[in-house]
């Protein structure tokens, strides 16, 4: 397997975000056994008779990124080139830390890819074990196909994202070339123009295994992160979201 990605990890200071960086990618947890999963090739634009720097582009249509080899203008590799707006980490009311914005973004551009450490399911339990036992209350991982994403202790500023019943992102899964079969990556989407100094939130899914009370303070809040429940809402550690 190809290096995915280098490490960044700064010297954590006293913020618990300070550790999680822009530039992190995700990564395979090498001590972790992936050896039964194929590595997938995406098939190249031209190959297929079309470019990726034009709009007719299939691999983009269907969330495929394209080969490097493949576009001049870097049109559909946002995953590739870590593309991501100007966003930092702010307190967020009482719903802990929040992702914001610091520049205006535009629809549909990606906001930034979601990483932390590809695991399997055997790990990702161990790991839940773990988490529940220091009393986590915040939940970070993702269910991708097959895998999981963890960013939990090792990640980029994406973790910080909040839940709303009214997002202005949305979670897409994209195909990338040379990675496992089974495996997707996760991207932050604008769903619609975003302003300097909004919250950037997401909407969790109902594929939550545990329900957390919502405080998103939206009209049409449910009240609930995860399933919808009749008893109220206790904010015990969820573990993982799937997508
Ligand atoms: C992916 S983390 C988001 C970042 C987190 N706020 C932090 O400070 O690290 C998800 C956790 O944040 C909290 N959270 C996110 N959205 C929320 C909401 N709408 N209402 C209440 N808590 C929320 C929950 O504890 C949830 O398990």
């Amino acid at each position: 397997m190809d290096k995915v990605s280098k490490v960044i990890l700064k010297t954590a200071p006293k913020e618990t975000f300070g550790k999680f960086h822009f530039h992190f990618k995700c990564y395979f947890q090498l001590t972790c056994d992936f050896t039964k999963l194929k590595i997938e090739r995406i098939p190249l634009c031209e190959k297929l008779g079309f470019r990726c720097n034009d709009d007719t582009c299939e691999n983009f249509a269907a969330k495929i990124e394209c080969r490097a080899s493949c576009s001049e203008f870097y049109k559909n590799q946002g995953i590739r080139q870590n593309v991501c707006a100007n966003i930092e980490v702010k307190p967020s009311g009482d719903t802990g830390y929040g992702l914001f914005a610091k520049e205006n973004i535009n629809e549909v551009d990606q906001v930034c890819i979601y990483a932390g450490s590809i695991i399997p399911k055997k790990e990702h339990e161990k790991r839940v074990l773990k988490y529940k036992k220091k009393n986590f209350t915040h939940f970070y991982a993702y269910k991708v196909g097959d895998l999981f994403v963890d960013p939990t202790e090792s990640g980029n500023l994406a973790r910080f994202a909040n839940h709303s019943c009214s997002p202005n992102m949305v979670a897409e899964r994209w195909q990338i070339d040379r990675r496992f079969e089974g495996y997707r990556t996760i991207v932050f989407i604008a769903k619609r123009p975003i302003c300097e100094g909004d919250e950037l939130t997401v909407h969790y899914g109902e594929k939550l295994n545990v329900s957390q009370e919502c405080r998103c303070g939206e009209d049409n809040c449910s009240g609930w992160i995860g399933q919808k429940k009749k008893e109220p809402a206790t904010n015990t550690y969820c573990g993982t979201r799937s997508i």
